[in-house]
């Protein structure tokens, strides 16, 4: 982890989001037993390298060249670049013709090997130096990739005659530790960078072991064709090393001062990835064919390195016994004939070789180097495969998708964009994994045949190739004795180095080891105190690890949360844009159907035209003559026209014209057709008068109505307030009956007074002999009473109170 700190920022942001390791550190530092590197080593910058892919282009074979594959279709234009040119009938020139696409694509390669290149140009041209590099302590990765019989395998493997890189490989490795071979064959490779303590027995296990492995050579000595096994012309079933010549590039010659004084040991395992398990190639089948044979795991140690387990490594003491290794495995492959390859791999092969570097007894260095020729891509309807093909092709197209996969997410990581590489989703790309994080250096050779039939497919492994070549690989800085091994017991428990506890081998195997697989570690080993102090500090390690964990995983979380939503939104863009492409194109199809209409039309109307035509034709005499007979006719209404007017008679109409004219009944008719007509129209006419005028009357009814149904309300009305009136009236008369009954009453009593005051006054009379002075005041009082009691005008009285009661109601009654 102080590694990843001391980092530059590229190489974190690279290792971070590779959701790689449980550790998140460069994985030989965390197993080897040496791995505390000094500060200064650590502050070194990472070196950074572009994936290397190489391309090889097969020549034709005879039968290719029979049927006319030869077509022109992929250009070399120099050691570096290539231009794939699209044939008639593929699918790239449909779609390009189409305007989706091109016809012509330009790829360029670290190197391009044309069809004439040597296996031996070949090697060197390519893997030697990552040979090179392993045989110093770097771990490599090879694999080969393309479509089916492309030639891959003849690439890793070669023929007997010309071998491929991984012979020369071998013989490479073999050449370089001669006579430094460590002898005891007791060291063994354990885990995924470890190595294991044999004991005698064990030594003696191994070796009978392989002789028993290379005696079934001995039982098949000649490669036979068997559906399981490789054709002999593209397989180093029969392979001898010593038609390997060399440059030298790699040889026993290229010792450093350094590692003159080294012993080295071989072993190699070879397996298998078929239908998504991986198999032992050195394990011998099953006796019957009905039984399966057994798969193998794919596990972590603790850095999180990929490992298989129980894999079977033997150890190798020349180029020899390694070529039988590599017989046996073959014998055990499944490759199987299809429609393109006589001789498919069906399956994934890797052939792993495990160097161990020893300085004395002590194990210095362990580097592998990995050789996979891998399953061709293919398209199953083109190589007419079906039952268990299908199955096969299914999981090696989906294996291989996988990878382009890990390899789109590592290019994009390489850019500084966070993506996360589903490394675990495959056998394969879990294997590979470390490789691709900075345990060493893949790189790929890309496979391509020169066919016409295949172009859309190299194409597409021509496009996957140019995304790997952006791939930029981080390599953590590091000294070879960083990348020491730590050496196990056969329990696979760490040893003793040179007799002493190494205390910080014990601390980091439990630290690593035990929180991962308690059953493993056996601290009986040690004394009681370093027991109690080991617990305390495994407690706050299991904690901070506990801690770490949790972090990682939401950073994991948060990356694929991050790499999903990208995948969707580039899966939307990409349905949207092939919505819009299919709206094109069912745009096209529909105008071109439109415009085909248009023409069947066209056409029909033209034919039904000619047709009505045929049956309306009249042949020009008949018209003529016909004309001729409305001319004379014409003349002759003429003529009867001219004689009514010269006898003063009325024109003639026309139905007296049709009584004495021979004019045909046709014409006849025309004309009663056209007073017909007319009356109709005149009729028409007038019935939409009449409807009008039905209109318009009803309309004068309803108004008529309404103002009826007003005048009753307001009718109504006044004879409420009549009778109102009329009860007023009465009252009044009955008032004024009171009040004349009382004036009457008061007359009668005034002619009462007035009688007294007659009296009163003879009375008076008769006293004013007698009594002079003092008459006047009486005479003027009796005369005020007189007056007071005397109304102004009775009878008028009542007749203005009449006159009123009649004013009221006759202003009252309605009018
Ligand atoms: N450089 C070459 N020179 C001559 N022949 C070649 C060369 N490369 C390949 N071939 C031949 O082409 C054929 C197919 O090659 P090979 O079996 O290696 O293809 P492949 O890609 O491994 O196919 P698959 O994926 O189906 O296993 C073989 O007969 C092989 O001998």
């Amino acid at each position: 982890m102080a590694m990843v700190m001391d980092m530059n920022e590229d190489t974190v942001l690279a290792m971070e989001s590779t959701a790689y390791e449980p550790h998140h550190a460069p994985l030989p530092e965390l197993s080897g037993v040496s791995s505390i590197t000094s500060q200064s080593e650590s502050a070194e910058i990472p070196e950074q390298q572009q994936l290397r892919v190489y391309l090889k282009v097969r020549p034709f074979s005879e039968e290719e060249l029979r049927s006319n594959e030869e077509q022109g279709c992929v250009v070399l234009e120099d050691s570096e670049n290539i231009s794939l040119h699209a044939p008639k009938g593929s699918a790239s020139m449909k779609s390009s013709e189409k305007g989706i696409g091109q016809q012509v694509y330009k790829f360029s390669f670290t190197q391009i090997f044309g069809p004439q290149c040597s296996q031996t140009e070949f090697f060197d041209g390519t893997i030697s130096s990552q040979v090179h590099q392993f045989l110093h302590g770097q771990n490599a990765l090879v694999f080969s990739y393309g479509v089916t019989n492309a030639g891959k395998t003849y690439t890793i493997q070669g023929s007997p005659k010309d071998p491929g890189v991984l012979p020369r490989a071998l013989d490479a490795v073999f050449r370089h530790v001669a006579g430094r071979q460590y002898e005891h064959a007791d060291l063994k490779p354990y885990l995924s960078a470890d190595v294991q303590k044999l004991d005698s027995e064990q030594v003696k296990v191994e070796k009978s072991a392989k002789a028993a492995l290379f005696s079934l050579l001995k039982e098949d000595p000649e490669p036979t064709r068997s559906s399981r096994s490789r054709s002999s012309n593209s397989s180093v079933n029969s392979l001898s090393f010593s038609s390997v010549s060399y440059d030298q590039t790699v040889d026993s010659t290229d010792v450093t001062a350094d590692d003159g004084h080294c012993l080295y040991c071989v072993w190699v395992a070879f397996y298998e990835i078929y239908n998504e398990h991986v198999y032992d190639l050195l394990q011998p089948g099953p006796a019957s064919r009905t039984r399966r044979r057994p798969a193998l795991r794919v596990c972590e140690d603790s850095s999180g390195s990929s490992y298989i387990r129980d894999l079977r490594w033997v150890n190798v003491q020349n180029a020899e016994e390694a070529s039988k290794v590599l017989r046996v495995g073959n014998k055990n492959r499944s490759a199987a004939a299809t429609k393109m390859n006589q001789s498919s791999s069906r399956s994934h092969s890797i052939f792993t070789i495990k160097l161990i570097r020893l300085d004395g007894a002590d194990v210095q260095g362990l580097s592998d180097l990995s050789l996979c020729d891998l399953a061709g891509s293919e398209r199953c309807n083109k190589t007419k495969t079906f039952g268990e093909r299908l199955k096969e092709a299914a999981n090696i197209n989906s294996s291989l998708l996988i990878l382009g996969k890990c390899i789109a997410a590592l290019r994009s990581q390489s850019h500084r964009m966070k993506s996360y590489v589903p490394f675990r989703e495959s056998k394969l790309t879990r294997l590979f994994q470390g490789m691709f994080c900075g345990r060493g250096r893949a790189s790929m050779i890309v496979n391509i045949n020169q066919c016409a039939s295949t172009y859309d497919e190299t194409l597409h492994v021509m496009k996957f190739s140019a995304v790997a070549k952006q791939v930029l690989q981080v390599m953590p800085p590091r000294s070879i004795e960083s990348l020491a091994p730590r050496l196990v017991g056969l329990d696979g428990k760490p040893l003793l180095r040179n007799g002493v506890i190494d205390d910080q081998a014990v601390d980091e195997y439990l630290s690593e080891e035990e929180l991962l697989d308690g059953d493993e570690a056996d601290m009986s080993i040690l004394p009681q105190e370093e027991l109690l102090s080991l617990v305390e500090s495994l407690r706050s390690k299991l904690m901070a690890e506990r801690r770490k964990n949790l972090i990682q995983e939401i950073q994991i979380r948060k990356e694929m949360g991050d790499a999903m939503l990208q995948q969707i939104t580039e899966a939307e863009e990409l349905h949207s844009r092939q919505l819009e492409d299919l709206k094109e194109s069912y745009e096209e199809k529909m105008d071109s159907t439109f415009e085909m209409y248009k023409e069947a039309l066209k056409e029909h109307a033209y034919q039904c035209a000619l047709e009505r035509l045929e049956e309306d034709y009249i042949p020009i005499e008949e018209y003529s003559e016909e004309q001729e007979r409305a001319q004379a006719l014409e003349k002759r209404v003429f003529e009867l026209e001219q004689k009514c007017r010269c006898s003063g008679a009325q024109p003639l109409t026309q139905d007296s014209s049709v009584q004495t004219s021979p004019l045909p009944s046709t014409d006849t008719d025309a004309e009663r057709y056209k007073m017909l007509y007319k009356d109709k129209c005149a009729v028409e006419n007038l019935c939409v008068e009449k409807q009008e005028l039905i209109v318009s009357l009803e309309r004068r009814v309803r108004e008529l109505n309404e103002t009826l149904q007003e005048a009753g309300e307001s009718y109504m009305e006044k004879l409420a307030e009549v009778q109102t009136l009329q009860n007023r009236l009465s009252n009044q008369e009955q008032k004024a009956e009171c009040l004349e009954s009382d004036a009457s009453a008061r007359e009668q009593e005034i002619g009462r007074l007035r009688e007294e005051v007659q009296r009163a006054s003879v009375c008076v009379g008769s006293s004013r002999a007698s009594v002079c002075v003092g008459s006047r005041p009486r005479c003027g009082l009796l005369l005020n009473i007189k007056e007071s009691m005397t109304p102004p005008s009775t009878g008028g009285l009542c007749r203005t109170i009449r006159k009123s009661v009649r004013a009221t109601t006759l202003r009252k009654k309605p009018s």
